[in-house]
């Protein structure tokens, strides 16, 4: 009698400030999950965000308003540990306790192609490559002329492309937009555009 193999488990990693959290995050996660056949998605807010200028909303409102946007959806948790990590959020150091927490597992880090474009920027960006496959969800507006395969293959990726409908929507845009009293619901989930309108967010553009 032969011994059965188990599969190998896949686990993936997808972070942002989700500042607030969109459909083209959700949108982004659902793809993740089905088209890479993971066993979970971490999704994972940022704690401190080196490379930005601007200063995030509070951990703790980003935190909820993923949490409303990602409830149900299938194969993801919410998972706070970079905003309960002190100092900033790399995302090997993430991946490396992901690897600690799931040994056997392949992981897989997603990425919107903007991101992917400032990978070689990223701490030690060489180790994250050995650690996960990174998988790369082309971005309206980030486009340019050049197909997806292509721009992200150079100049240093071991990218793979992960297929998903453009959504043309950004954080960016929903804080002004927000700012500007005009309305949200197109770009962001019901119980979230509530949670902005309680907790008085983006009151002044940034
Ligand atoms: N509409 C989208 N389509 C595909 N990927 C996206 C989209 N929006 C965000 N992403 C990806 O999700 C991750 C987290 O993005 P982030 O939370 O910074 O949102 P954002 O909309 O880019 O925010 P901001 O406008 O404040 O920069 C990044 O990898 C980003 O490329
Ligand atoms: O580790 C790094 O050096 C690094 C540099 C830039 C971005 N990241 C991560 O990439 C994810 C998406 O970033 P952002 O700016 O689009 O929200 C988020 O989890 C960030 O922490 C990570």
């Amino acid at each position: 009698m032969s011994a059965s193999i188990a599969p190998v488990m896949r686990v993936g990693l997808y972070g942002g400030a989700f500042d607030p959290p969109h459909r083209g995050h959700v949108a982004l996660a659902q793809a993740a999950v089905s088209g890479l056949h993971l066993d979970v998605l971490h999704v994972v807010p940022t704690g401190q965000a080196w490379h930005k200028t601007r200063d995030l909303s509070d951990a703790k409102h980003r935190l909820a308003m993923a949490r409303l946007a990602f409830e149900g959806v299938a194969g993801v948790v919410v998972d706070p540990r970079e905003i309960e990590r002190h100092g900033p959020s790399y995302t090997l150091v993430t991946l490396d306790e992901l690897k600690r927490r799931y040994p056997e597992a392949q992981l897989f880090l997603i990425l919107g192609q903007d991101q992917a474009q400032a990978f070689a920027s990223w701490w030690r960006a060489d180790q994250i490559s050995q650690l996960a496959i990174i998988c790369v969800a082309a971005r309206a507006g980030f486009m340019g002329e050049t197909p997806l395969i292509d721009s992200i293959q150079e100049p240093n990726g071991p990218f793979q492309p992960l297929e998903m409908p453009l959504v043309p929507v950004s954080a960016t845009e929903i804080r002004h937009a927000v700012a500007a009293r005009q309305n949200v619901a197109p770009l962001v989930f019901e119980p979230v555009a509530r949670y902005i309108d309680q907790h008085h967010l983006y009151q002044t553009a940034r």
